[in-house]
């Protein structure tokens, strides 16, 4: 990440906002901004084959679920965050990941620029990819703060997404025993 550029942008966008930059409270802000992008865009450099290429023996093939997996976005057209929670099941074919590969997996993709849809689908695609299980299926519950603090301005809205891969794309009794354990 270019911290420079970065600093620029934030004073340039100060002063278009009509803000004082040598304030005392806005000073600091260009270096904080740049140290905070780290984090919440630190995804940009991240490859999640890394750790998702990390697989060992299956005990069996039964569904797996990891629920309530916290993330927190940054929607591409606002850059305004939005933030909720990701529920990842899948069908092991042989190999099965460990737990905290899938909420690394989904920090990987949130921590960028998104949309939600986007966002579901990279998480599933990767695991398909790495893993390849029979089937992997995605849903993410969201509340967009672009949604709420400006525009339509509808405090309480939830953005849910749904993807499913392999086994999941079409099999509605598959789909439904996903939704039933997550109850
Ligand atoms: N599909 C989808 N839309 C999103 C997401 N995040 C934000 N948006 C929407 O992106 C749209 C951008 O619409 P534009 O008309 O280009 O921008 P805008 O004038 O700021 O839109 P308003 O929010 O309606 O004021 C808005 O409707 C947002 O609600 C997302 O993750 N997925
Ligand atoms: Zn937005």
């Amino acid at each position: 990440m270019d911290d420079k550029k970065i600093e620029e942008a934030v004073k340039l966008f100060l002063e278009g906002i009509g803000e004082d930059i040598h304030r005392e409270g806005l000073t600091d802000t260009p270096k904080r901004i740049a140290a905070m992008c780290k984090e919440i865009f630190g995804g940009l450099n991240q490859d999640a084959g890394e750790f998702l290429s990390r697989t060992f023996n299956a005990v069996n093939n039964e569904i797996i679920i990891e629920k309530d997996i916290t993330f927190y976005s940054v929607c591409e057209h606002h850059l305004l965050p939005f933030y909720g929670k990701a529920h990842i099941g899948y069908i092991p074919d042989g190999r099965v990941l460990g737990l905290s590969k899938l909420a690394r997996t989904v920090d990987t993709y949130a921590r960028r620029p998104q949309i939600q849809e986007q966002l579901t689908a990279q998480i599933a695609d990767d695991i398909m990819k790495y893993l390849k299980p029979k089937g992997v299926i995605v849903l993410l519950e969201a509340e967009h703060m672009c949604m709420t603090m400006r525009g339509v301005k509808k405090p309480g809205t939830l953005t849910t997404t749904l993807l499913g891969r392999g086994v999941f794309e079409n099999n509605t009794e598959l789909r439904n025993s996903f939704f039933q354990l997550l109850k």
